[in-house]
């Protein structure tokens, strides 16, 4: 992964009339990062994605994207290799969900082979049903538009993505099984992903890097872990709620991080249990308790078995900071 910032804003300011949206903010993305802005309502969040492709201009200070002052780029273009995903997805309600996906390749005049291959490449991994990809976005659910919002966005294949409250019209069911899409595709990938929230649980559950902003600044920036373990203030501390703090603590890392090599002579009494290597501490300690087991066997997606993880491995998840 590379250490050289995608995105940087350098001391950027921006008012909108009397109302000073964003004051001198610094802020700085790796490439590769998976990055949460997360603070209230009207703190700044949406303007700062709206500069990183040049729909908001700052009023001072510079804005680079891969090295490049966007001031000097032409905006079309920075948004064409930008994927952009916005909560009320903004599907055009007269083309099928298949013209929807491919927007942008057509805009950039690839050739209709080459779009159908894409199109169907992107329904795929955003489990999109094909059956779905004639159809209008009005014939979809909340769900399966916001899915192809996102498909939209990837579908040229951009290094960077943002995305503004993609999944908070969502019901709490498909919101989890997105964000659990889109973390795959993140890691899967390696692309650039800026993602604004107001709910801290939702910025915890994805991030790499977090940002929490307030009244147009950055309060504080850091690891989900550093974030909970360490709030540098009261604002940040009343934002993220502090019940449950060392449940969410098991939330942020999986049983495959904390997985070492198996102890437990083979043909021991109990038969193992096996849990998979992409489930939370959680998850683990969760079933443990359920089965009462000290360790249980850790397998990977095709059933083969990893190590194991013990209830010692799984409690050592506050040690890491
Ligand atoms: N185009 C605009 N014209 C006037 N004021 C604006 C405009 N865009 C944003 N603002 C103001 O700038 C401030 C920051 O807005 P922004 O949308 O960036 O906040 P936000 O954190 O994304 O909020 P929300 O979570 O409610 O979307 C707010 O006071 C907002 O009212």
């Amino acid at each position: 992964m590379s250490l050289s910032p995608i995105i940087e804003l350098q001391s950027v300011s921006k008012s909108f009339g009397a109302t000073s949206a964003i004051e001198n903010l610094v802020l700085s993305i790796e490439a590769g990062a998976f990055c949460v802005l997360v603070g209230p309502s009207g703190c700044g969040k949406s303007t700062v994605l709206r500069m990183i492709n040049a729909m908001i201009a700052p009023d001072l200070g510079v804005v680079r994207v891969r090295g490049q002052n966007i001031s000097e780029l032409d905006p079309i273009e920075l948004r064409r290799s930008i994927g952009y995903v916005i909560q009320s997805v903004g599907l055009f309600p007269h083309w099928t969900v298949a013209a929807n996906i491919a927007t942008v390749p057509r805009l950039m005049g690839w050739d209709k082979v080459k779009i159908a291959e894409r199109v169907e490449h992107i329904a795929a991994a955003l489990q999109i049903d094909p059956a779905l990809l004639p159809r209008y976005p009005r014939q979809l659910s909340g769900g399966q538009q916001q899915r192809v919002g996102v498909a939209r966005a990837l579908a040229a294949d951009p290094d960077i993505l943002l995305m503004d409250e993609p999944f908070a019209a969502l019901d709490p069911v498909s919101r989890a099984a997105l964000q659990g899409e889109l973390r795959r595709l993140h890691k899967e990938s390696g692309k650039t992903i800026v993602f604004v929230t107001h709910d801290m649980n939702e910025a915890l559950r994805l991030a790499t890097h977090i940002i929490v902003m307030d009244k147009g600044r950055v309060i504080q920036a850091g690891a989900p872990a550093d974030i909970l373990l360490r709030p540098r203030d009261a604002f940040v501390e009343g934002f993220l709620g502090r019940e449950d703090l060392p449940l969410r603590l098991l939330d942020l890392a999986t049983v495959g991080e904390r997985t070492r090599p198996a102890t437990t002579a083979a043909g021991s009494a109990d038969e193992p249990i096996a849990i998979r290597d992409t489930a939370s501490l959680r998850q683990a300690l969760t079933l443990m308790l359920e089965r009462h087991r000290d360790r249980l066997a850790v397998e990977n997606e095709r059933g083969e078995l990893m190590g194991e993880i013990a209830v010692a491995d799984v409690l050592g998840a506050g040690d890491a900071g």
